[in-house]
C-alpha cells in the first residue's frame, strides 16, 4: 500500500529529504550540508558530485531513520536552488566543470555586452519575462563552453548535455535515462520562451549554446521517470525549481495568492493566473507551478541576499555564534540608533539589478554598538521584501491583505514582527514550514492520483505564527525612507 510521497530539496546550502504521509504529517527528515566554492571574489560553485551524493545520502536516510519501505512510496518530487548551471558529458555522466551557482557574478560582463546590444534588453524581458543579469543560467552555460577546454567541440558534437540540479538530479537517478525539467525551471534560463513555451532561438544563437544540450521540457506534475530504490521502481513525478514550489506549498493557487520566503536570498512570488504580465517595476515573470494542463505565471522580486546576511554576521563578523541568537540580540536596543546594513555583496537583484552594487554599513556614529549592527543586519531583510512588495502591488494591482511567508529565516520572530510594522499587513507564518518541500510532494503526489486534487491538500494549511503590524505610521516611513537613502549609496559601487 502506497502511504508516503518523498520531496528532494537540494538547497543553496544544504539537501534535504522529507518524507509526508497522507495527511501531510512529515515522517522523516535528514539534511546534509555540502561545499560552498569561492574560487575567486564574487564567484560561487557547487560540486555537481557532492550535489548529487549528498541528496542520494539524505534520501536514504529519511528512509532509514523513518523505517519506510521502497514499495510504501507512491512518488519522488525533486525542488532545487534555481539558475545552477550543470553541464557535463552524455557518455561517461562526468560534469565539464563544478556547477556555477546561482549568486556567481563571473557573468557581469557577458549580460553587459548582451545589454549593450539594441533592442536585446527588450527582446529578453518580452520572450523570457527576465533582466539580462548574471543570475540566470543562460550565460553561465556560455561561460563554460567558452572557457573549459573542449567543451564547446563536445557541445557542438551533441555530447554535453546542460541542467539545472532537477535535471542533473532526475538524469542520475533515472541513471542517464531522462534529460528533462520543468516549465518553472527552464524560466530561469533566460534562454526558455515564457510566450510560446519553447528554447528560443535567438537567444540560443546569440549565446552560442548548441539546442541539443537542452533538456524537454515538461509540466511541473507528470511522471518524467523511475528510480530503482530497493529494487522497487518508484515514479518522479513532480519537479519544480524551490521558489515556485514554495509558492505552490502555500496552496498560492489562485491569481493575487502570495509568499515571501526567508533562506538564503529572499523570494516574494505572486501567482497572476494564465496570463502572461510584464513588470514595470524591476520584478521577472516567471512560470508558477501548477498541475493544471495550462501554465500559470508569477511575478517574482529576487532578493539575492536574506538570511545570507545573518551567516555572514555570524561567519565573517563574528558578533554572533548561532543564527537564532540574533533574535536575542537584536531586542536588546529599542531602535537601530540610525544603523543601516546594505546586503548588497553580490550587487542587488529586485527592484534594482545593479550587478556593481556593493554591501555598506551606513549611519554609524560613537554610540553605534554590535546589537545595532546585528538588528540593522535583520531589518535589511525586511526593507528589501518591502521594495519588492511594493513593485508587485503596482505591477500587479493588487493589495496583498498580509504576507504568507516561510524558510529558516522566517522562524525569527523580531524580523517577522519588524517585518509586519514596515509593511503595515499582518504575516501569517503556516503550521508546515517545510512549505518548499510541500510543494514537491503536492506536484509529485496529484500526478500519481495520492492526493485527488487541489482542493484536497489545501485544507491542510493553517496558521502557526501570526504577526500584526504596531508601528506608528511616521515611524515606519522614517525608518524606510533612511533605508532608501542607504541603498542610494550602495547602488553603482564596484568598478566596472
Ligand atoms: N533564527 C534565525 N534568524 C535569522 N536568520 C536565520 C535564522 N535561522 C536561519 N536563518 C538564516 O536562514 C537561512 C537558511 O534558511 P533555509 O531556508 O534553510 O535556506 P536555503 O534553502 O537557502 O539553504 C540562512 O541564511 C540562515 O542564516
Ligand atoms: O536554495 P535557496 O532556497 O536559497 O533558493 C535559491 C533560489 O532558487 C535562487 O533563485
Amino acid at each position: 500500500m502506497k502511504k508516503y510521497v518523498i520531496a528532494l530539496d537540494q538547497g543553496t546550502t544544504s539537501s534535504r529529504t522529507i518524507i509526508f504521509d497522507k495527511e501531510q504529517n512529515i515522517v522523516g527528515v535528514a539534511q546534509k550540508e555540502f561545499t560552498q566554492i569561492y574560487p575567486k571574489q564574487g564567484w560561487v560553485e557547487h560540486n555537481p558530485m557532492e550535489i548529487w551524493s549528498s541528496q542520494y545520502g539524505v534520501l536514504n536516510e529519511a528512509m532509514a531513520q523513518a523505517g519506510i519501505r521502497a514499495d510504501e512510496v507512491a512518488a519522488i518530487g525533486i525542488t532545487n536552488q534555481r539558475e545552477t548551471t550543470v553541464v557535463w558529458d552524455k557518455n561517461t555522466g562526468v560534469p565539464v566543470y563544478n556547477a556555477i551557482v546561482w549568486q556567481c557574478r563571473r557573468t557581469s560582463n557577458i549580460c553587459d555586452e548582451l545589454r549593450a546590444k539594441e533592442g536585446m534588453a527588450d527582446y529578453v524581458r518580452e520572450n523570457t519575462g527576465l533582466q539580462i543579469d548574471a543570475y540566470f543560467s543562460g550565460t553561465k552555460i556560455k561561460w563554460i563552453l567558452d572557457n573549459v577546454e573542449g567543451a564547446r567541440e563536445k557541445a557542438e558534437a551533441g555530447d554535453l548535455l546542460f541542467g539545472t540540479v532537477d535535471t542533473w538530479l532526475l538524469w542520475k537517478l533515472t541513471e542517464g535515462r531522462v534529460h528533462a525539467t520543468d516549465y518553472t525551471n527552464a524560466s530561469r534560463t533566460m534562454v526558455y520562451n515564457i510566450k510560446e513555451l519553447k528554447w528560443d532561438e535567438k537567444l540560443l544563437a546569440e549565446l552560442n549554446i548548441p539546442a541539443s544540450m537542452l533538456p524537454e521540457v515538461k509540466k511541473s506534475s507528470e511522471v518524467y521517470g523511475e528510480t530503482n530504490i530497493n529494487g522497487v521502481m518508484i515514479p518522479i513525478s513532480g519537479i519544480a525549481g524551490d521558489q515556485q514550489a514554495a509558492l505552490y506549498g502555500q496552496t498560492c493557487f489562485l491569481p493575487g495568492e502570495a509568499k515571501n520566503t526567508y533562506g538564503t536570498g529572499c523570494f516574494l512570488l505572486v501567482n497572476i493566473g494564465e496570463e502572461m504580465k510584464l513588470s514595470n517595476n524591476g520584478l521577472v515573470t516567471t512560470i508558477a507551478a501548477t498541475s493544471h494542463d495550462k501554465v500559470q505565471y508569477a511575478l517574482e522580486g529576487s532578493i539575492f541576499v536574506g538570511g545570507a546576511v545573518i551567516q555572514w554576521i555570524r561567519d565573517e563578523l563574528k558578533l554572533i555564534y548561532d543564527s537564532k541568537d540574533s533574535e536575542y540580540f537584536a531586542t536588546k536596543v529599542k531602535d537601530n540608533a540610525g544603523v543601516y546594513v546594505v546586503p548588497a555583496f553580490v550587487g542587488l537583484g529586485a527592484p534594482h539589478w545593479d550587478q556593481y552594487a556593493r554591501g555598506a554599513i551606513l549611519g554609524l556614529t560613537r554610540g553605534a554598538n554590535r546589537y545595532h549592527i546585528i538588528r540593522a543586519a535583520l531589518e535589511a531583510i525586511a526593507y528589501q521584501t518591502k521594495d519588492v512588495l511594493v513593485a508587485m502591488e503596482k505591477d500587479a494591482g493588487i493589495e496583498l491583505q498580509n504576507l504568507k511567508v516561510d524558510g529558516g529565516a522566517s522562524v525569527n520572530n523580531f524580523l517577522m514582527q519588524f517585518q509586519a510594522d514596515i509593511l503595515d499587513r499582518s504575516v501569517l507564518r503556516p503550521v508546515i514550514a517545510e512549505t518548499t518541500a510541500l510543494g514537491a510532494a503536492y506536484l509529485a503526489g496529484l500526478a500519481v492520483g495520492f492526493w485527488a486534487n487541489e482542493d484536497e491538500v489545501k485544507t491542510k494549511w493553517a496558521v502557526d505564527g501570526e504577526y500584526n503590524p504596531k508601528m506608528a505610521g511616521e515611524d515606519r516611513d522614517a525608518l524606510y525612507a533612511g533605508w532608501q537613502k542607504a541603498v542610494g549609496r550602495a547602488l553603482d559601487w564596484e568598478n566596472k
